[in-house]
């Protein structure tokens, strides 16, 4: 892997997982306040938003271990063509998961869902939601692409992230910011995505994957990349990719771990 390389987090449970979670998001919450007094931060579905849960809504250990929810904007990375009360919808996923155990005052976090109960058309849609991201992001100047604090990922067993999935066209869109699929996969095959650029652009970018059922798609993403989703993201943004796993999850995959401090 050319350049600076990812960091791969193995921690033997998803208890230290998550507690190593929160103090990198603490981190990547303060870097962003320092810069733009908020905090922009993409999130995935899967099993992401419990074990999102479980870090961010621990009991802080010290003055310095504080979520500023007030002042962060939640973007979502994807989402299935559903209304957001669907059981299918991420939206509602990460909803039931955290933003109902959190305290919402006067709007804040501002949550953007993605809901497509307004327009049904995917393409519609993703147009909609990148005028979102213009509206936060560009705030009227001319912006190649927006920039996210933080992206937090999952990772599928066929190596697709956010919506992405491996050999599908989407993977060489080179201008949208979010982008139609219609034939994802994996079901429900209609969604929409902040595409490659999007991602591989962002400040950080941390990958959540637990469990044994991932190791043979870990070590094919971290050992021969083949074009996977994942792989792509993983060569593009270097070391501001970090891969908090589980040590089931990474079991005989052939990449230095590092240690979380
Ligand atoms: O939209 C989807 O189909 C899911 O959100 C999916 O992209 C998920 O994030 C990965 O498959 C990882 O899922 P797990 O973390 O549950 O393994």
């Amino acid at each position: 892997m050319p350049g600076k390389q990812p960091n791969l987090f193995a921690f033997r449970e998803v208890n230290g997982l998550a507690t190593a979670l929160r103090s990198y998001i603490i981190t990547c919450q303060n870097a962003g306040l320092n810069r733009h007094d908020v905090f922009k931060v993409a999130v995935s579905g899967g099993s992401l938003p419990k074990t999102l849960a479980q870090a961010l809504l621990a009991e802080p250990k010290s003055d310095e271990d504080v979520i500023k929810f007030d002042k962060w904007e939640i973007f979502f990375a994807d989402e299935r063509a559903v209304p957001a009360d669907h059981p299918d919808s991420n939206y509602l996923l990460i909803k039931n998961e955290l933003l109902d155990k959190i305290p919402i005052h006067r709007g804040q976090p501002i949550v953007h869902p993605i809901d497509f109960e307004q327009l049904n058309d995917t393409q519609e849609l993703a147009d909609a939601y990148e005028g979102t991201l213009v509206a936060s992001f560009a705030k009227g100047d001319s912006v190649k692409l927006p920039i996210f604090d933080l992206l937090l990922l999952g990772a599928g067993p066929d190596g697709h992230t956010c919506s992405l999935f491996p050999g599908h066209p989407l993977l060489r869109e080179t201008d949208a910011w979010v982008a139609p699929i219609e034939d994802s996969p994996k079901p429900p095959p209609r969604r929409i995505t902040l595409t490659l650029p999007v991602v591989t652009h962002a400040v950080r970018i941390a990958f959540v994957a637990t469990g044994g059922g991932k190791k043979e798609i870990m070590r094919e993403i971290f050992e021969a990349g083949n074009g996977l989703p994942c792989a792509l993201i993983n060569e593009a943004a270097g070391d501001r990719v970090s891969w908090f796993t589980d040590e089931a999850a990474v079991e005989g995959v052939q990449f230095p771990r590092r240690s979380f401090l």
